[in-house]
């Protein structure tokens, strides 16, 4: 029914939604075109429209960290764009995401693209209350300095945290031109806060050249383990699968996902593009892998539309994101319903 009745009933379509056992769903598909209309991650309802939310979207609309090409600031309106198609059945999990939680889009969090410091805390501040409220966060980035602030607010409940690092590069370099807020080094710094539990933390995907062997050295003395991108295809899916499970056991785990760890011909719209990355199929393949551990929040970061063709890259991190609600939905053998 619409909230204007004076309005034509056409005008109120966008209130159609899918409701299943209690849970506000997306906007129906069926009656409402999925290209008309807000463009919020796969067509949920907004966070302000429910009382409890336990996951949201959060949109990071920020890329003043970055080292090379600029732009990651449009990722979240890029691939909630993309996120349109998304249908509401996850076969490849054999779960329904949004019918057995309340799953929104919380928008975008207003980051000062001037002041890093006061951006990052800005970010941890919002994120740290929606954590301690009881939410569960994807964060579409923006750059890969935001990790760091994310990263603070699910240790500021959870304790220090597992984590799994899906990237090119290893992000635990230790300045750039003096600066220590980058989009290089933000898990050199997460381990500096002790906000990472060492024993648990490893790269996926990596690969590419680098300043030095000691970025390796320093790398592994922070306590990183490394699979990289030729791992991947020599060990495949199943064998990663098993290493990153034991590694991770089941500890509270932080999943972040830099987009350019897929290979450019799967991510062209990225900022530091890297030749040799995963396929689309194989990192879904491993996140899938990792249904039931006890993720406590994840991001996807680096997508920078401008470099995007055919929306490749926003069709990819839209999917990456819908795995990674439905991993969430199935946490504690699965509130997520078919
Ligand atoms: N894409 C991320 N997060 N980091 C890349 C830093 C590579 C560099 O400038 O050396
Ligand atoms: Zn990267
Ligand atoms: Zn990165």
């Amino acid at each position: 029914m619409s909230a204007h009745p004076h309005l034509p009933a056409s005008l109120s379509a966008n209130a159609a939604r899918v409701v299943e056992n209690g849970f506000t769903g997306p906007v129906n598909s069926a009656l409402v075109p999925r290209y008309s209309g807000p463009a919020t991650f796969a067509l949920l309802p907004g966070i302000e429209t429910v009382e409890h939310a336990d996951v949201a979207i959060l949109g990071a609309p920020w890329d003043a960290g970055v080292s090379f090409r600029s732009g990651a600031r449009f990722g979240p309106e890029h691939i909630r764009s993309a996120s349109r198609l998304l249908r509401p059945y996850n076969p490849a999990l054999d779960v329904s995401p949004f019918a057995g939680m309340q799953v929104v889009d919380a928008g975008d969090v207003a980051l000062n693209p001037f002041n890093i410091p006061e951006a990052l805390g800005v970010l941890q501040d919002t994120a740290t209350s929606l954590v301690r409220g009881g939410t569960s966060l994807v964060t579409l980035g923006g750059d890969h300095t935001l990790a760091l602030p994310l990263l603070r607010s699910v240790a500021a409940v959870h304790g220090p945290v597992a984590l799994l690092h899906f990237d090119a590069h290893l992000d635990t370099w230790d300045t750039y031109f003096g600066a220590e807020y980058t989009h290089g080094t933000p898990f050199r710094r997460a381990v500096e806060e002790g906000i990472v539990d060492t024993e648990s933390i490893c790269h996926v995907g990596t690969r590419g050249p680098l300043y030095g062997h000691r970025d390796l050295e320093e790398d592994r003395r922070f306590g990183f383990g490394i699979l990289t991108s030729a791992d991947v295809f020599r060990q495949g899916v199943d064998e990663i699968v098993a290493r990153l499970r034991e590694r991770v056991g089941n500890r509270p785990l932080y999943v972040s996902i830099d987009i350019d760890v897929l290979d450019p011909a799967h991510a062209p719209g990225t900022g530091t593009p890297e030749a040799g990355g995963l396929t689309s199929r194989e990192l879904l393949e491993i996140l899938r892998g990792l249904a039931g551990l006890n993720i406590v929040g994840a991001d996807v970061v680096e997508v920078a539309p401008a470099y995007d063709h055919a929306d490749i890259t926003g069709v990819a991190a839209s999917h990456v994101a819908y795995d990674l609600v439905s991993l969430l939905a199935l946490r504690d053998g699965g509130k997520g319903t078919r």
